[in-house]
């Protein structure tokens, strides 16, 4: 599996060019490009920086040696590279697995172009995984219920070393919210998305036309898109 991952993730790295600014995604696949850019920037003196969308890819970068920015400083990336947890045929994605799903949605609406960096388990005919949701911890009652009513069987995600809930980088909570097959993605993202409380989903329906993927193999990979 980490071959596979390495290899979308070091031909995703040669997408970033000289001077660029880059959207640094959260999660195991998206590291194997920080890597190489790390060695692109310290043997091939590429100069570029990297907006992190959470701690874990602030940290990643910087044992990787790659300059760090932030949003507020370039509103406007030149592209971005991430992972997912689903993909089907649209270029419809499932992400959030790493409740780092807000900030990723932010950087990929301010991106260029988005290169999502995936192993060949993560592509699918139809979406089917739960869908995390974050929400304000003082509306997470309510949103459940909101959530319920869409069909959902909403899961507060809980802590592995750590007592009680995840919060989020952004000090938030996560609802995993199983839908079974998603007929209309779209669909589903903007009527999660009008639930008062709820900061995003972890549906990515609105990318499609500006998402590169690169799906990792045991040799090599191969490229989607839809152009
Ligand atoms: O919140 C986490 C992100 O959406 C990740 O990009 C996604 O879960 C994929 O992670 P991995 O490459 O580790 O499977």
């Amino acid at each position: 599996m980490s071959a596979e991952k390495r290899n979308a993730g070091y031909r995703a790295a040669e997408e970033v060019e000289d001077g660029m600014v880059v959207g640094l995604g959260t999660g195991s696949t998206v590291f194997f490009a920080m890597e190489r850019l790390g060695k692109r920037i310290a043997e091939d003196r590429l100069s570029i920086a990297g907006v992190p969308t959470s701690y874990q890819a602030a940290i990643r970068a910087r044992r990787y040696g790659i300059p760090l920015t932030s949003l507020d400083e370039y509103p406007e990336l030149d592209i971005a590279i991430d992972g997912a947890d689903q993909v089907d045929p649209a270029l419809c994605l499932i992400k959030g697995r790493g409740a780092a799903l807000l900030r990723e949605k932010c950087v990929c609406d301010a991106a260029q172009r988005a290169v999502i960096v995936v192993d060949g388990t993560k592509m699918v005919e139809a979406l089917n995984a739960p869908v995390p949701v974050e929400v304000l911890p003082f509306a997470v009652e309510a949103v459940s219920r909101r959530l319920a009513a869409l069909g959902a069987d909403p899961v507060l995600r809980e802590a592995v070393k750590k007592d009680g809930p995840v919060v989020t980088d952004n000090g938030n909570f996560i609802l995993d919210c199983s839908f079974g097959t998603i007929a209309d993605p779209g669909r589903l993202e903007t009527a999660i998305a009008s639930i008062p409380g709820t900061l995003e989903c972890g549906l990515f329906s609105a990318y499609t036309e500006k998402i590169t993927v690169i799906v990792g193999e045991e040799k090599g990979c191969s490229v989607v898109s839809l152009h």
